[in-house]
C-alpha cells in the first residue's frame, strides 16, 4: 500500500509537468507564444533563484549580441550580465532536466525537431536593458524556439523590467510580461521581435533557446 502511494505521487509530480507542458504546446500551435504564470516547480525556482543570487559578479559576463566570432558587447543593445548554464550546480541541472523533458514532450506534440538547448542566467541591475530585437532570423540561425523563466519574487508593476512581446515588426502596443517569480515565457524565435524594459530593481532571469542541428558536412555546429 505504501510503495502504490509513493508510485502513485511520482506519476501525479511528472502528471503536473505533462498537464503544463500539453498547455505550453497548445499555446505554442495556436498562438505562436505561451506565458504561463506560476508554471515553474517551485523548488526548482528557488534553487535556481538562490544560486544565481550566489553567483558572483566574476562569474558574469557582459552580455553581447551574435554569435561566436561575431559575439559583439553593445550597450547601446543591451546591458545585462550573463552566466551560461552548464549543470554543474544541482540547480543547474535540475533546470537543464525539466527543460529537457518539456523538449521532449514539444517533438512529440508538435514534431519540431528540437535538437539542443542552451541557457544562461540574466542579470539586469537596475536600469539595465535590452532593447526590441529578435532572437533569430530566418535562414541564418537554428535557434527555433526561446524560453524565459523569471526568478524574481513579490515582483510589483512599479517595479517595472517587462518583457514587451511584439506580434510583428508593425505592432508597437505588444504584450508585457511581469518577470514575477515562476513565469515562465515561450515563443517561435524568428515570429516574435521583443524587449526588455528597465527595472527599478534586479531583475533575474533565466533566458534559453531549443535548436535543431544545422551540423553541415561533418562539422560540429557550435552551441553558442
Ligand atoms: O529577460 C527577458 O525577459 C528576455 C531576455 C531576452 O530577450 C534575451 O535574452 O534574448
Ligand atoms: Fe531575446
Amino acid at each position: 500500500m505504501a510503495a502504490l502511494s509513493f508510485i502513485s505521487q511520482e506519476c501525479g509530480d511528472s502528471g503536473t509537468d505533462e498537464t503544463l507542458f500539453a498547455l505550453i504546446a497548445e499555446d505554442i500551435e495556436k498562438q505562436g507564444f505561451s506565458i504561463r504564470h506560476g508554471a515553474l516547480p517551485e523548488d526548482m525556482a528557488s534553487a535556481l533563484y538562490a544560486h544565481q543570487l550566489n553567483l558572483n559578479g566574476q562569474k558574469y559576463i557582459e552580455a553581447g549580441i551574435g554569435r561566436g566570432e561575431n559575439y559583439l558587447v553593445s550597450e547601446f543593445v543591451r546591458t545585462d550580465e550573463i552566466c551560461w548554464i552548464n549543470g554543474d550546480s544541482p540547480a543547474g541541472s535540475r533546470w537543464i532536466g525539466w527543460t529537457g523533458q518539456l523538449q521532449q514532450f514539444l517533438n512529440r506534440r508538435l514534431f519540431l525537431g528540437l535538437f539542443s538547448f542552451e541557457s544562461h542566467f540574466a542579470h539586469y541591475a537596475p536600469g539595465a536593458y535590452y532593447k526590441r530585437h529578435y532572437d533569430a532570423f530566418r535562414g541564418q540561425t537554428n535557434r527555433v524556439l526561446t524560453v524565459v523563466a523569471y526568478l524574481n519574487p513579490s515582483w510589483t508593476n512599479e517595479d517595472g523590467g517587462e518583457l514587451v512581446l511584439y506580434r510583428s515588426d508593425q505592432d508597437r502596443e505588444g504584450t508585457r510580461v511581469t518577470p514575477l517569480f515562476g513565469t515562465l515565457v515561450v515563443f517561435l524565435s524568428e515570429e516574435y521581435p521583443h524587449e526588455v524594459l528597465p527595472a527599478a530593481r534586479d531583475r533575474y532571469s533565466i533566458a534559453g533557446w531549443y535548436r535543431v542541428n544545422s551540423s553541415q558536412d561533418h562539422r560540429v555546429d557550435p552551441p553558442r
